[in-house]
């Protein structure tokens, strides 16, 4: 079978198709939107992860008639009473321009105290099949943002966020430690048995 990741951010594929094929799901292809029809991305308008989640898998599976696994993430930071949130890929109002996105963020953070400084990395991940069964889970990871960005892995706001328990930046760990530990990885993880129902097995 066939599984598409529908999402339209490079690097955040490179992560949901690693966590993926390390979990090896049985039967279970995986491809993503360059080996498929091109179809247009909908806006992201709901409130939340889940919502905007079911939403672009939805479109993916109506769009390709294949099983489609998409994300919605962020970062919620307590300061600002959960912001970005959904607004983090264009909080800068750039979509998708990490360096404008984390230097506002950082700006607007700078007269808040170390210890007010938590936030968390939240992921919805949704799978829904062509015949419209549809499942949404969510995972987070907690920490906080620091003042000078570190770091050279991942994406996003990697390099200003420091998880509970880890002496650096999410950009200085390991892929294959930040899979382990991070919002997405736990999403995906709890998203496999249903993969592997789908499957059929
Ligand atoms: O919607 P798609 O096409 O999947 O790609 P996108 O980049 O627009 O993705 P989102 O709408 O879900 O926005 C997520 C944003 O949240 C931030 N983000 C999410 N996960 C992150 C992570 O693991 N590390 C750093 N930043 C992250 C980053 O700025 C992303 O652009
Ligand atoms: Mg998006």
């Amino acid at each position: 079978m066939k599984v598409l990741l529908a999402s339209r951010n490079a690097k955040k594929l490179g992560e949901l198709r690693r966590i993926l094929e390390a979990a090896g799901v049985a039967g279970v292809e995986v491809v993503g939107l360059a080996d498929v029809p091109e179809f247009p991305e909908a806006p992201e308008t709901d409130p939340t992860f889940e919502g905007n989640a079911l939403a672009k898998a939805r479109d993916a599976a109506a769009a390709t008639g294949l099983p489609s696994v998409a994300d919605d993430s962020g970062i919620a930071v307590d300061a600002l009473n959960g912001m970005p949130g959904v607004l983090s890929a264009r909080w800068s109002g750039k979509h998708g321009d990490d360096a404008a996105n984390l230097e506002l963020l950082l700006g607007q953070l700078r007269d808040v105290p170390d210890e007010r400084r938590g936030a968390a990395f939240v992921c919805a991940a949704a799978l829904v099949a062509p015949g419209g069964a549809q499942v949404v889970v969510r995972g987070e990871w907690r920490g906080e943002i620091v003042r000078e960005p570190a770091g050279a892995n991942g994406f996003g706001y990697d390099p200003i966020f420091r998880p509970e328990g880890c002496a650096g930046t999410s950009a200085e760990l390991s892929p294959e430690d930040k899979d382990r530990l991070s919002h997405r990885g736990r999403a995906l993880r709890l998203l496999l048995p249903h993969l592997r129902e789908l499957a059929g097995g």
